[in-house]
């Protein structure tokens, strides 16, 4: 690969790329691109594909199909058979188990990509002070990995992964390996590293808050596809399917169907809306998000639920819930007060909060609707 780059190009972008083992089609034709000083997640469920991807990238595994682009410098073309190995594509990678070598001090771990470079030992011995320094572990030089916290082990591996100065660092699932409270710590911890350093990196998660936190972007991914990518807050505010509101948990997904001018919960009487004059379609896939559903007072208009399952989480008790009758859509709703599995509730859903999938009709804001 040529030294020279451009830099107006994009730090990476994949073409159209895809990858097969024999019959079993794995990624289907991915199409990326990311800015410098961006991070992009992939999300998904386990087997979508995320750490097969990152591999194509990293240069781990070769492409059936497409290419992928560095700094505008193709590393792999499937047409033409170009193909640059990981070395050659100048990465840095921090993985799950953060792969630090155990017999190595701190500092020893840390130079040791300046050494696979044939960096002198001087210069190596400053660079790998400047980025343990940028880490916040000058002090801990010394020691052994297994000395260290996770945390601390993870930040080790983050200095590895930038010490050489690479254009571009694949994170895959570096946090899952850490219990649920220090992972909690981590993701706030490592998104302000990532803003402060400006990296341009690539994050695997299947955890959706992680994503959320710390990118720029998401890309959803299932089955070897991406099902949206989008800024965060525009994946929250606009799922593209239900699919994706359902791994994003962004409340409850529902069919509606529409009989005598008013939208009811598929096969039952629960009337979710009415609307003026649907244009087209008598079935439609909605999101009712959290502040779409609410407790309700005791009125006709109530619709019976029953809850599922409750959780505090800070700001209130969260309750899955399921409408009498609809036992398999569930719905979420925020209570001030715990509600108790079993317990019966009415529900009130503030349709102007609906959010409808596929027909572009039905969206909320281009059409008149009325609470019921
Ligand atoms: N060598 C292989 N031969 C055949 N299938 C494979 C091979 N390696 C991976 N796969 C399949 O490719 C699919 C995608 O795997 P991949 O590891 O990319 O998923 P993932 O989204 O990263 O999942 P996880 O979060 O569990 O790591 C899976 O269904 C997996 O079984």
């Amino acid at each position: 690969m040529s030294k020279k780059i451009d830099q107006d190009a994009d730090a990476v972008s994949a073409h159209d790329l895809a990858l097969h083992y024999g019959d079993t089609i794995v990624l289907k034709g991915i199409d990326l691109s990311l800015s410098r000083g961006r991070t992009l997640a992939l999300l998904g469920p386990s087997g979508c594909g995320k750490t097969t991807l990152l591999r194509l990238v990293a240069g781990l595994l070769q492409p059936t199909r497409g290419t992928v682009r560095i700094a505008g410098q193709p590393v792999a073309d499937a047409r033409t058979g170009l193909f640059a190995p990981p070395e050659r594509r100048n990465l840095g990678m921090v993985f799950q188990d953060y792969a630090l070598w155990p017999h190595l001090t701190v500092g020893g771990n840390v130079s040791f990509p300046l050494e696979m470079r044939g960096v002198a030992r001087a210069e190596r011995a400053a660079r790998t002070m400047r980025a343990l320094r940028r880490v916040g572990l000058e002090a801990y030089v010394d020691r052994r990995p297994s000395d260290l916290s996770g945390g601390q082990q993870q930040r080790v591996a983050i200095a590895r992964a930038i010490v050489a100065e690479p254009r571009l660092i694949l994170f895959d699932e570096p946090l899952s390996n850490l219990d649920r409270e220090l992972r909690e710590n981590m993701v706030g911890e490592l998104a302000g590293l990532i803003a402060e350093l400006r990296l341009t990196a690539i994050y695997v998660t299947h955890d959706h808050a992680e994503a959320l936190t710390l990118a720029d972007e998401v890309a959803v991914m299932r089955a070897g596809e991406i099902a949206q990518l989008a800024a965060p807050d525009d994946l929250v505010a606009r799922p593209a399917s239900a699919e994706v509101a359902d791994f994003l948990r962004l409340g409850g997904t529902a069919r509606l169907s529409w009989r005598s001018g008013t939208w009811f919960l598929a096969g039952s009487d629960h009337a979710v809306a009415h609307e003026a004059a649907p244009s087209r379609g008598r079935e439609a896939q909605v999101l009712l998000p959290l502040a779409a559903v609410a407790l309700s007072g005791p009125s006709h208009k109530a619709l019976p639920a029953r809850v599922v399952r409750s959780q505090f989480r800070g700001d209130g008790h969260l309750a899955t819930v399921v409408l009498a009758g609809s036992p398999d859509v569930e719905l979420q709703l925020l209570s001030a007060a715990r509600l108790r599995p079993g317990e019966q509730i009415g529900l009130s859903i503030d349709p102007g909060r609906i959010r409808w999938f596929g027909e572009e009709s039905h969206s909320t804001q281009e059409k008149k609707v009325v609470t019921c």
